[in-house]
């Protein structure tokens, strides 16, 4: 998929669903990130790279209301990309969100983790499953839309008397849970628990949980983790599948750099909480300082190989 505008601007840029501005978080004297800045484009797969302990999972966990940041701004927009006027008046009357007929404007930072998936329709799964494993697979997918028949229910005992508002609310619940089974190929075990499944058949579940929830924004902490070669590339299909036929915009945390390169628009490389490197797959693969925090390489080789790189492009461009 084209990640470009017209004008040559990455849409990361032309049209964020995501700004996070400034973002810090300290655990006592820990700097677990670090005046983080970037942009998740709408209706881009956006990686989250880095080595072991950069600080990938604190910037979901605070994405997604699990921390509250210690500093920084995360805005959401449903619809389009904020303008700075929009942002700037919610902050001012201290609101969490403001929803217009077109456009919201969400600061996820002010919000606590079930309105950022209630009301902002961000979605995640976790780096350890956490399924209710002694459900089964499709009541799994029903707990997922919880929400949803609740306010069907007007919050009373609709529901117990079978009233029609309830009832319908509870086919579209099923129906959905059904679509999903079906994308994620687990139409088969609807009825095992989950614990029984095999591990990729609980990744594989867990995504279809979150997608239960209509997410704008699906945050994948290491989907691949576990997988096999060839779950690794069911699983790559299955993602570009729901960007393409829901939208959904995907940020994902992953080790696993056949599945980043294979699927990513864009990557944001992280080291000891700071921003790296920030770009296409292909630029972040070649960057000096991507490959010196993978390799464990200390300053003075990177700026040695930042060097090597620039006389080799100024040799090229004047021959
Ligand atoms: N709740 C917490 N309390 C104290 N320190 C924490 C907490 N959560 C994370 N940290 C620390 O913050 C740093 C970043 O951790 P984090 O889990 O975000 O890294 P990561 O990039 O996701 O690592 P990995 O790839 O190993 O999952 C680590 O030093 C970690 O020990």
């Amino acid at each position: 998929m084209a990640t470009s505008s017209a004008s040559g601007a990455h849409r990361w840029d032309a049209d964020p669903i995501l700004s996070v501005e400034h973002l810090f978080m300290r655990f006592g004297g820990l700097i677990a990130v670090n005046d983080l800045s970037f942009k998740v484009g709408r209706g881009d797969i956006t990686a989250l790279i880095g080595p072991n302990g950069a600080g990938k999972t604190t910037v979901f966990n605070c994405i997604t209301g699990f921390y509250k940041p210690s500093e920084g701004r995360l805005v959401l927009g449903h619809g389009r990309a904020p303008t700075p006027d929009e942002v700037a008046e919610v902050t001012r009357i201290g609101e969490r969100s403001l929803v217009g007929r077109e456009a919201g404007v969400f600061l996820l930072e002010r919000m606590p983790d079930h309105r950022v998936s209630g009301e902002a329709k961000v979605a995640r799964t976790f780096q350890n499953i956490r399924l209710f494993t002694g459900m089964t697979v499709l009541e799994n997918l029903m707990v997922a839309q919880h929400n949803a028949l609740m306010a069907a229910s007007g919050y009373s005992l609709k529901g117990l008397f079978g009233l029609p508002g309830w009832a319908g609310a509870q086919r579209a619940a099923v129906e959905k849970a059904k679509y999903w089974l079906d994308k994620v190929s687990l139409m088969d075990r609807a009825d095992d628990p989950a614990g029984d499944l095999p591990y990729g058949a609980q990744r594989r579940l867990e995504i279809a949980r979150a997608m239960c929830s209509d997410p704008i924004l699906l945050c994948l902490d290491e989907p691949a983790a576990g997988l096999n070669p060839r779950e690794s590339l069911e699983l790559n299909t299955l993602l570009r599948s729901i960007r393409a036929e829901h939208g959904t915009s995907i940020l994902l945390i992953e080790h696993d750099m056949s599945v980043v390169m294979e699927i990513s628009d864009h990557v944001v490389v992280l080291d000891y909480g700071t921003k790296i490197s920030d770009g296409t797959p292909e630029a972040v693969k070649s960057d000096p300082r991507v490959i010196a925090a993978y390799l464990g390489v200390d300053e003075d080789a990177v700026e040695e190989v930042e060097a090597e790189i620039h006389s080799e492009e100024a040799t090229g461009a004047s021959s």
